[in-house]
């Protein structure tokens, strides 16, 4: 069943200075859907329309023309159905790594005690436990994306939103949160879309991946990732890993030459 179904969706942005109006077409007639339990990757040239496509799905842009729905629902701002990591995790530097877990559950107006037993769950999934009370300048810019994926975890969304989340870590810590992030999500495999430049986080964590041409942005193809779960390491030298890469990479520099592959 699908999810998330994106229809005809385009999106131009209009930026006005003095006389002078300039029109970006960041999106032309996207339609793709995610089924439930699907974790669909992104992938696509700087500035191909990828944020603007998750920000429309998040709610905080509207497309300028055609549908974007979850579960049926057209989707009128943000809400509690979706669960959001960025690139940088934006924990609220006063309240503890609890605190921020629970931010999301108490503006659901989910009780304390309930809000307690979450927060405690999914810190431990994530790796946390013993960092409750420490506060996020406390904390390695890994484990402060641990803290951003509990608490968009913890709201138990019916989509998980993920915007370049491991973007801003050095390449070994990367590598480490990509490992956790197929471990933590397998745990419940909730309807994940993750958007990344990097051709190999997408391989690791994806079932489906989405390549996008260059601006405006156009699904120029979509390849099915068949490599069991949980995935490993090693996986990563995998000669079927490899050829896929490839292919993968053969895709994007089409998708930049401005070909559908
Ligand atoms: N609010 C805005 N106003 C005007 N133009 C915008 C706005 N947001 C995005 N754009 C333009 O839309 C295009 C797509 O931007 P977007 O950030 O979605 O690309 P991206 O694929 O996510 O890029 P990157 O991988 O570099 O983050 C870009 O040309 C950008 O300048």
């Amino acid at each position: 069943m699908s999810v998330l179904t994106i229809e005809h969706v385009s999106k131009t942005f209009t930026t006005k200075r003095g006389r002078v109006v300039q029109e970006t077409h960041a999106l032309a007639d996207v339609s793709l859907s995610v089924e439930e339990g699907e974790f669909c990757v992104i992938i696509g040239a700087s500035g191909c329309g990828k944020s603007t496509l998750l920000r429309m799905i998040d709610g905080l842009t509207a497309p300028s023309s055609g549908s974007i729905t979850l579960k049926g629902r057209p989707i009128t701002g943000p809400g509690p159905d979706r669960g959001v990591v960025f690139q940088h995790a934006h924990l609220l530097p006063w309240r503890t790594v609890r605190k921020n877990v629970e931010f999301g559950l108490e503006c659901l107006g989910v009780g304390q005690r309930e809000r307690r037993e979450r927060a405690a769950t999914y810190i431990d999934m994530v790796g946390l436990s013993g960092f409750e009370n420490h506060y996020p300048g406390q904390l390695s810019g890994g484990m402060q994306q641990r803290c951003g994926l509990a608490r968009a975890f913890a709201v138990e969304p019916e989509m998980l939103l993920l915007d370049e989340p491991f973007g801003a870590l050095d390449a070994q810590t990367k590598l480490v949160m990509q490992v956790e992030l197929e471990r933590i999500w397998g745990v419940r495999r909730s309807t994940a879309m993750l958007i990344t430049h990097d051709i190999e986080e997408a391989l690791f964590l994806a079932d489906r991946i989405v390549v996008m041409s260059n601006r405006p942005g156009r699904v120029a193809q979509i390849v099915d990732v068949p490599f069991s779960r949980p995935r490993r390491d090693d996986l990563r030298s995998d000669p079927e890993f490899a050829k896929m890469k490839f292919q993968l990479w053969d895709a994007l520099k089409a998708g930049a030459a401005g070909h559908a592959a």
